[in-house]
């Protein structure tokens, strides 16, 4: 039997549940493109104090954020370890584990992280996390906005407009609304400090499946419109509440939505869509960039933790997976239950 939505609201327990009545009949689920799997991994013991999945589009990124949020929540390595790559032998996603925090890479556009959703919500359901709250750490092109703007998305809307993730699945185009959790999104909206020397703003973030056309450039391989086409096109778009174009956000609101899982798209702007297409920022500035989602979140990560009385109390405890010279091993030591 699969979970409807009234079903999803009623397990308090706050496991996640999957609308796939075929998982628990399977002997073992292969997570394949993660390289982890119910039968060859203890799931449990591995990844059930994981609180938050934090996702953004490249390995590095998403491995210096598990360094950040290791100083920020005050989790200190065994001596002579580095952070394994837990899917490293998946050669498609890059995932890092430090007590509640995961950080994965998702690669570009809708189906990489479409499938990274997938099983990274079985992995949840498998391990037994309790509430997981997922954000996408990103970067896309700004409407109307400075370049190193945040832009929190508040809804997500398809390259024609739909607040929709459309999959055809069995030959029939399928629709799974596009919904963000209102409540993180305003928590992580208040975060912003006004000393910050960036705007954070909310807005609608279109998801285009495509860098060049699909997001109205004139700099790709192929264009077959104007400059005053496009211009006129994106300034419709901020016209209807649109901040920011980038390439996940719908199957990231959809999927994470139709779990029951809360989550939030947190993307800097590299530029203003509306004075050009090339990114020429130079690349020390948009390493800097970067980094402002990754804050925001580490403020949120940091606050809720605080609440339940767990930051800086992780020396000696909770979970992290190393790499010491010689072999990989997952560093278990009285993992906490973050709920
Ligand atoms: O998280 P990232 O920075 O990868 O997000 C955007 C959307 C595409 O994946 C990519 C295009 O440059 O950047
Ligand atoms: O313009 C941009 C910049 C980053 N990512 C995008 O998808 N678009």
């Amino acid at each position: 039997m699969s979970v409807s939505d009234e079903e999803l609201d009623e397990y308090p327990d706050g496991s996640v549940k999957l609308r796939n009545p075929h998982i628990e009949l399977m002997d073992q689920d292969i997570l394949y493109h993660l390289a982890l799997g119910s039968g060859s991994h203890d799931l449990v013991e591995m990844f059930r104090d994981v609180k938050f999945v934090c996702m953004g589009g490249t390995p590095r990124r998403m491995e210096m954020f598990a360094y950040y949020i290791m100083k920020e929540i005050g989790y200190k390595l065994p001596t002579g370890t580095t952070l394994m790559d837990i899917s490293q032998y998946s050669y498609r996603y890059s995932m890092f584990k430090v007590g509640p925090v995961l950080s994965i890479s998702h690669g570009m556009g809708t189906p990489s992280i479409g499938i990274l959703l997938h099983e990274t919500i079985k992995l949840m359901y498998h391990s037994k996390a309790k509430d997981p709250i997922f954000f996408r750490l990103g970067t896309c092109g700004g409407l109307g906005v400075e370049p190193g703007t945040v832009v929190i998305s508040d809804d997500a809307i398809d390259g024609l407009g739909n607040h929709s993730y459309s999959v055809p699945i069995l030959g029939k185009v399928v629709q799974r609304p596009c919904k963000f959790d209102k409540k993180l999104t305003r928590e992580l909206k208040a975060l912003a400090d006004p000393e910050d020397p960036y705007e954070t703003t909310l807005g609608t973030t279109m998801c285009a499946d495509d860098f060049y056309e699909g997001q109205g450039r004139c700099d790709g391989a192929f264009c077959d419109y104007s400059e005053a086409d496009k211009l006129e096109y994106l300034e419709g778009l901020m016209k209807s509440g649109v901040k920011n174009i980038e390439m996940e956000s719908v199957p990231f609101a959809a999927l994470t939505n139709h779990a029951g899982i809360k989550a939030a798209v947190i993307c800097v702007a590299l530029l203003n869509r509306l004075k050009g297409d090339q990114v020429c920022t130079p690349k020390e500035v948009l390493n800097e960039y970067q980094l402002r989602p990754q804050i925001l979140v580490a403020r949120y990560i940091k606050k809720y933790l605080q609440t339940k009385g767990r930051l800086s109390s992780f020396e000696g405890h909770g979970s992290i997976c190393v790499k010491s010279p010689r072999r990989f091993k997952l560093v278990q030591q009285e993992s906490q239950t973050f709920e």
